[in-house]
């Protein structure tokens, strides 16, 4: 289930974190001028006087500060440059030309940047020298230790949500639900820092379940809390076009109930389509249910009463009642739809139509959602389904939840939709 999209997701998240890890090791072999500050001092001590080597390896930014903390009450005096690595005489040489160099602060605001103002100057008298360090300088790691890293961007980005932007909508995610699960992205990536030793792969994989869980879990509600604690019968009415599985998924919704204590009458308010009758009969015969028929062409409002009256002389606790999947124009069936919701005021309409059509099944959901109001929906064909643009959209685009997805032809075939469970499955805990 989904499984196209889910490679598709993973390869965003892989390759978010193998650039920004590159940058951050590039930003740590390849110093810039920022950077390299302090390798000089550290560099040169290591290299002329060993003995003093374990003094720059204390040597962080921290102490960097605190001595430009020293530094700005001696501003006045002395360069702050030269007092920050005075404390190392080993560094004494490179710090008086930092010295001579533009770290001597002439006002007050330079001294306020003294630590990396210093570690500027040392790199400019000592460039080269931090090749020595394999690259990776005592200061450039203290920096990223104090400071973290800033390893994300919104330039840094923007080629990777051009790809996640065109993974989404090669796997019929509308195109409204891509900007939004793109902005939340954005939003939640832009700007994180990685601390050292952090994952990068976490941080990108949980910027993106936060913006497909909040496109997914639009309009959620406790289904079967809801059936529980409704007046009985329930009566449930389903819409969707023809050949979608919205028979087979009322059938298996009787066994669902079934299995929760709820017993059900089936009721074909399909009156339009020959064999419809039929093949709603079938199901019920297997299921052993009572189901209300009324020829072809006959009111489908009046085959849904039918079932509810049943219900009521019966004590039957759920109605389920099959609609015509489509007429000449929607106008018809928007006047079959409210006619049933005038005289019978069905508890939910359900929405059903296959993951399998992607968009197609999306801009249905949303027809009918305008033609007569629905409360949730159900995928069926999930199963079958690589893309998942369909389980991803139909919530955000209607408003209203994906309640179930159907995942296969038994009756037993259909999950409550879990949107954190999704999310999951398509990301990966
Ligand atoms: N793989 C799979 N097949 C399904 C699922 N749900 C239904 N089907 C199959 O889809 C086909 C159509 O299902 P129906 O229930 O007849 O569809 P319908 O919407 O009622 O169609 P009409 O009866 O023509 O209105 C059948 O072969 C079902 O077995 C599902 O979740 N997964």
């Amino acid at each position: 289930m989904f499984d196209g999209l889910k490679d598709k997701l993973s390869g965003f998240t892989s390759d978010v974190e193998e650039d920004v890890d590159d940058d951050a090791l590039e930003a740590e072999d390849e110093p810039d001028a920022d950077e390299a500050a302090g390798e000089a001092p550290a560099d040169e001590a290591s290299e002329s006087e060993p003995a003093t080597d374990a003094q720059p390896s204390e040597d962080d930014t921290q102490v960097a500060r605190q001595t430009a903390e020293t530094d700005r009450s001696q501003a006045d005096a002395e360069p702050p440059a030269a007092d920050a690595v005075a404390t190392d005489e080993s560094a004494t040489a490179p710090a008086a030309e930092v010295g001579d160099t533009d770290a001597v602060p002439d006002d007050e605001s330079q001294s306020d940047d003294a630590a990396e103002t210093a570690a500027d100057s040392a790199s400019e008298a000592d460039s080269g020298s931090d090749e020595d360090d394999g690259g990776r300088g005592l200061a450039a790691k203290a920096k990223l230790m104090a400071t973290g890293k800033t390893v994300i961007e919104e330039d840094d980005l923007q080629s990777h949500l051009d790809d996640l932007e065109l993974a989404l909508l090669s796997s019929d995610v509308e195109m409204s639900v891509a900007n939004e699960i793109l902005d939340g992205v954005k939003e939640n990536l832009t700007g994180q820092t990685r601390r050292r030793l952090s994952s990068t792969g976490n941080l990108v994989r949980d910027a993106l379940r936060e913006s497909l869980y909040d496109v997914i879990n639009v309009g959620q509600f406790d289904f079967d809390e809801r059936v529980q604690q409704a007046d009985k019968p329930v009566t449930i009415v389903f819409t969707g076009v023809n050949g979608v599985g919205k028979t087979t998924s009322i059938a298996k919704l009787a066994q669902y109930f079934e299995e929760r204590g709820l017993s059900t009458v089936l009721a074909n308010g399909d009156t339009y389509r020959a064999g419809a009758n039929e093949q709603l009969e079938k199901h019920a015969e297997n299921l052993g249910k009572k189901i209300i028929t009324h020829e072809q062409g006959s009111d489908p409002t009046a085959v849904v009463y039918d079932a509810v009256e049943y219900a009521k002389a019966n004590d039957i606790d759920v109605v389920l009642g099959d609609t015509a999947g489509r007429l000449h124009t929607s106008d018809d069936l928007m006047a079959q739809l409210e006619k049933i919701d005038r005289n019978i005021d069905p508890d939910m309409t359900l929405f059903v139509d296959e993951a399998v059509a992607g968009q197609d099944a999306v801009n249905r959901a949303r027809e009918f959602d305008n033609a007569a109001e629905i409360d949730g929906a159900i995928l069926t064909k999930a199963d079958a389904d690589p893309q998942g643009g369909a389980a991803i959209s139909v919530a955000h685009v209607t408003g209203k939840p994906i309640l179930f997805l159907g995942t296969g032809q038994d009756y037993d075939d259909l999950e409550p939709f879990d949107p954190e469970e999704i999310v999951d499955s398509l990301i990966g805990e």
